[in-house]
């Protein structure tokens, strides 16, 4: 028998849209505009052995990763502009407007930064819910279809 371990891993992915720009970029970045995003949520863990059970032959429910990363992640920033602390000009435009849906993030709303934030918020999430039993060991965000970050943890 080999000594050989092998790391099962599960991915979700969902979609969001959401605007953002990139103050100081020296090109079209640092216009208003918006991208259809893409989350994939990637969680590492042991297949549970459950006869009978609902979850038997999984490491969780693909359903469970959907529900926890809309909750913290997709739905507060569905259709939000994602703008940068420090682009204070902006900040204050966007609470002018009655109602409008606005996250100020610590950082310039890069991918990398924005896939990093999800990491952070996604992180802790699972593994409070599925006590250790499961690792967000990565997480993917497309910013375009072209264009994305990979942030890994082992
Ligand atoms: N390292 C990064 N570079 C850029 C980022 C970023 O977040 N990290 N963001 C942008 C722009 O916001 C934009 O999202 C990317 O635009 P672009 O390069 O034009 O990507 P497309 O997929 O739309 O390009 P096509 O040429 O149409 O395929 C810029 N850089
Ligand atoms: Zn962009």
């Amino acid at each position: 028998m080999s000594n050989k371990s092998k790391a099962i891993s599960i991915t979700r992915r969902l979609e969001f849209d959401a605007g953002h720009r990139i103050p100081n970029h020296d090109g079209q970045c640092k216009h208003l505009h918006g991208h259809r995003y893409a989350i994939e949520v990637t969680l590492t863990g042991v297949i549970a052995n459950h006869p009978g059970q609902a979850d038997d032959g999984m490491l969780l429910d693909f359903g469970d990763i959907k529900r926890l990363t809309n909750q913290y992640v997709v739905e507060p920033w569905d259709h939000a502009f994602l703008v940068a602390k420090e682009d204070v000009a902006l900040v204050a435009f966007l609470n002018s407007l009655p109602d409008h849906k606005t996250v100020v993030m610590d950082s310039v709303p890069t991918v990398e930064n924005l896939g990093n934030a999800a990491f952070a918020i996604l992180e802790p999430i699972f593994a409070k819910a599925f006590a250790g039993s499961l690792q967000l060991t990565s997480l993917r965000l497309y910013e375009t279809p072209n264009c994305w970050v990979d942030i890994t943890q082992s």
